[in-house]
């Protein structure tokens, strides 16, 4: 099947994964289904190993399914997507280059004329708050702006679709509070689609318009939940009494899991 017409943004059907391990044959994603809307911001939570990440890989086109399919506006994905951005948890930035040079990567790739390349990238540079840093090169900046690169460049792209895995895992609680407020601030001016994989459900919970829980591999939907939390996330709806009913669903639902992938690790 090389087309569907569901309108989802992303389409996941029947997708096992299996990869060969010194013992056997590991599956990481068994008959995962799932659909992700036009601008939805859908964020991931599950055990360690249960194949996010290897999720963000397949619609991302880095790796194929062994079995089943995965389409993006509809149309299969055979190889690597140009629409689709990827940010991991750490940065992939090229060393060697600026920061300006870092954001105008992608779009030099594309032959983008000079001028235009350079004025898109100077613009999204300061969406991320890092004006006056063109000239900088990474090894001259704190994670966080690292962090902020990856996501300009991902911007200036103009990806359909943002892939994000796990991407303020690395930073100190207050940066990474930062970096969560500029996201959803980005997220509600482009409305992108995007996927993003944390392990924190408090990010889950100030992220997401949906969370998904994984099962322990091989990953499959455990719980899917439509969050209801109204914006902005402040502290007040931090507090809320729905915050903590959905923080601790998601909890004994990813614990659950947690416990049964610890199982799956002792049986081997
Ligand atoms: N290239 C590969 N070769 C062999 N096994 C792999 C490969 N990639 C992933 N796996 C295995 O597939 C399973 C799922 O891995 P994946 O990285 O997708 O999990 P994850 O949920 O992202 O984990 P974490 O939360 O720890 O990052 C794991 O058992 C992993 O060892």
């Amino acid at each position: 099947m090389d087309t569907v017409t569901n309108g989802n943004k992303i389409s996941l059907q029947g997708v096992t994964k299996t990869f060969p391990g010194k013992r056997g044959t590991v599956t990481a994603l068994k008959d995962l289904s799932m659909d992700v809307e036009d601008g939805e911001f859908l964020v991931v939570v599950g055990a360690s190993g249960c194949g996010k990440t290897t999720l963000l890989n397949l619609v991302a086109g880095f790796d194929t399914p062994s079995r089943g399919s995965i389409f993006l506006d509809g149309e299969a994905v055979t190889g690597i997507t140009p629409e689709c951005g990827m940010i991991f948890q750490q940065y992939a930035l090229f060393p060697w280059k600026t920061v300006q040079e870092n954001v105008e990567f992608g779009m030099k790739m594309k032959r983008m004329p000079l001028a235009d390349r350079q004025a898109r990238a100077a613009r999204f540079i300061d969406i991320v708050g890092l004006k006056g840093f063109e000239k900088s090169y990474p090894h001259h900046l704190s994670g966080g702006m690292k962090q902020r690169v990856s996501i300009a460049r991902s911007l200036a792209n103009n990806p359909k679709v943002m892939l994000l895995d796990e991407p303020f895992a690395a930073l100190d609680a207050m940066t990474r509070q930062v970096l969560q407020e500029q996201l959803v601030r980005i997220y509600e001016k482009h409305r992108k689609t995007i996927v993003f994989i944390t392990h924190s459900i408090d990010e889950a919970l100030l992220l997401s318009s949906r969370i998904v829980v994984m099962t322990a591999r091989p990953g499959r939907i455990a719980q899917e939940i439509v969050n209801d939390l109204p914006h902005p996330r402040n502290a007040d709806v931090q507090l809320s009494s729905r915050y903590m009913e959905l923080k601790r669903t998601i909890w004994d639902s990813v614990q659950a899991e947690v416990m049964k992938s610890m199982e799956v690790e002792t049986e081997g």
